[in-house]
């Protein structure tokens, strides 16, 4: 008998609600290692409210939900240490120099100063901001940060990063480079959980592609296998025809007719 892979992240039966409002209604996953996972849905789906979920941030949910194999309800937070997380809206320490504020993102993961200061300037380097280490990051531009957040993400190594649109603000040459750091983390066993709205980048980044809409998941599988399911062409395509999304002409015209109405004076 073959051995059984075990998930690195098992949900099941989860449902959230934020005071009446239902937000997720019976999400079920297993995501295993080497997957890179694109988690899409229109805005106010439950992405942001799922991942928070994982990442022990937000609680009163109902149903299971483990990570490398163990409840997270069970109060032990050591699976934190291998995780990663890029957040949607992020608090950066804009006070602090890059090389202040990944140390102590470094120590907070366990990693002695100096070997943190030592990779972060490396990484910094190969990201092209070499010359920014020791600037605030006040004075950094909007893909600067971005990377500098990237970095953060992974300067301890982690077994799973979750990231929200990672490749926010990132120049085309950087968004290369950032790809093929996720397959090359794939293809050594890291996961990848990310969620974006960037429907031609999800199509060529994931492995797997997992739809969500209003709290619930309508689609899953690979781009190969969503479109071999779907009368549609692209992700885009796809995304519309399966969130039943089909007014978006309307809505632009009405928009537009909006704008220009001139208002009697
Ligand atoms: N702290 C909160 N209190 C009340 N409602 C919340 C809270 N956080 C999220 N919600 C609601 O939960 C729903 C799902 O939000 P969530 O942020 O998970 O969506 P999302 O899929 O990540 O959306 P987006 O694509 O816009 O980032 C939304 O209707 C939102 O208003």
């Amino acid at each position: 008998m073959g051995l059984v892979e075990e998930p690195v992240i098992s949900i099941s039966g989860l449902w959230m609600n934020y005071s009446d409002r239902m937000v997720l209604r019976g999400i079920d996953l297993k995501v295993f290692q080497g997957q890179i996972i694109g988690y899409i849905g229109p805005n106010g789906a439950g992405k942001s409210t799922t991942v928070k979920i994982m990442l022990g941030l937000v609680e009163g949910y109902n149903g299971k939900v483990e990570i490398f194999g163990r409840d997270i309800a069970d109060g032990d937070t050591a699976y934190k240490r291998r995780i990663g997380y890029v957040p949607e809206v992020a608090e950066l320490y804009d006070s602090l120099t890059a090389r202040e504020y990944l140390t102590f993102i470094g120590e907070l993961y366990g990693l002695k100063r100096s070997s943190a200061d030592n990779k972060a300037e490396r990484l910094m380097t190969l990201l092209g901001l070499e010359k920014s280490y020791d600037m605030r990051i006040a004075s950094y531009s909007k893909g600067m940060k971005q990377k500098v957040l990237l970095i953060s993400s992974m300067l301890h190594d982690p077994d799973i990063l979750f990231l929200d649109e990672p490749l926010s603000g990132l120049d085309a040459n950087s968004v290369m480079i950032v790809k093929e750091i996720f397959a090359s983390l794939a293809a050594r066993g890291k996961t990848i959980f990310y969620s974006s709205h960037i429907m031609d980048v999800v199509e060529k980044i994931s492995s797997r592609i997992i739809l969500i809409d209003a709290g619930s998941i309508v689609a899953d599988g690979s781009f190969a296998e969503l479109k071999e399911k779907s009368a549609e062409g692209s992700l885009e395509e796809i995304f519309n025809q399966l969130t039943g999304f089909d007014k978006y002409r309307d809505i632009a015209g009405e928009f537009v007719a909006c704008m220009q109405e001139v208002s009697p004076v």
